[in-house]
């Protein structure tokens, strides 16, 4: 029986390797799928891994059919045995609701893969509506952590390290500080409290190195 089903975490929390090895793993027994993704940050067209892994992909945009697009290949006598869905918080509704039409009326397995929250705790559109209709949302097994140790389940927007609250829901960006020119958007993935205290690591070290500071774990 053929499933709809979303694998979620914060960034870097394995999604996309996950993807490659879903992908090779179908591959390897005969089966051929086709890989989507959207925004990915290693440029249009491509799924990457921080792992360094990276395959093409078809990018996805706001007119893409999914359900058109399997059409269209099997008409033209290509298989589409199943679907990889990267990226896929940024996909719309609709786009979602043509992932589950996929499994339910051509017994195609869908496995997309997101993360659920954006920079300031709200649901992402796709990734909503991939909860609302996914046969089984499944919770990346590797755990990201937050800087204090505790399990990471937030994703904060950062510049020069600091957590920001405004801007547009989608901006590009990786967690990996080291690479980012001074002053671009990054990301740094915080517990709920350090979230909600918008404490990233920058911030609680600036903290500990001010002397007579409470210190508020
Ligand atoms: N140098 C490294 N050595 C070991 N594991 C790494 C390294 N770099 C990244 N990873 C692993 O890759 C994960 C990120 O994988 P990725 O698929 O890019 O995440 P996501 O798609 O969820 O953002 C990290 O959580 C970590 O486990
Ligand atoms: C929290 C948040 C993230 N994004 C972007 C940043 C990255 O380009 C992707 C997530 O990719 P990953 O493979 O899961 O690391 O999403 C965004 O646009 N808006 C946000 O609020």
């Amino acid at each position: 029986m053929a499933e709809l089903v979303f694998f979620a975490g914060t960034m870097d929390s394995g999604k996309s390797t996950l993807a490659l090895q879903m992908d090779y793993n179908h591959r390897r027994r005969g089966l051929q799928g086709l890989i989507f993704s959207r925004n990915d940050r290693a440029g249009t067209g491509k799924l990457s891994s921080r792992l360094g892994l990276q395959v093409s992909a078809v990018e996805a945009d706001d007119t893409t059919d999914f359900w058109q697009e399997v059409v269209n290949r099997r008409t033209r006598g290509e298989r589409v045995d199943y679907l990889v869905c990267d990226e896929a918080q940024f996909y719309g509704a609709e786009q979602v609701e043509q992932l589950a039409r996929l499994v339910d009326e051509m017994n195609l397995n869908v496995f997309a893969f997101g993360i659920t929250t954006d920079f300031r705790t709200r649901l992402f559109p796709g990734s909503a509506r991939l909860v609302e209709l996914a046969d089984r949302v499944e919770q990346l097994q590797v755990e990201t952590l937050c800087w204090c140790g505790r399990r990471a389940t937030h994703n904060a927007r950062t510049i020069g390290g600091r957590m920001v609250t405004e801007g547009e829901q989608v901006v590009v960006g990786d967690t990996v500080a080291e690479e980012r020119a001074e002053g671009a958007v990054g990301y740094e993935v915080l517990c709920r409290r350090h979230h909600s205290r918008r404490m990233t690591s920058a911030s609680a070290h600036a903290v500990e190195l001010s002397p007579g500071t409470l210190q508020l774990g």
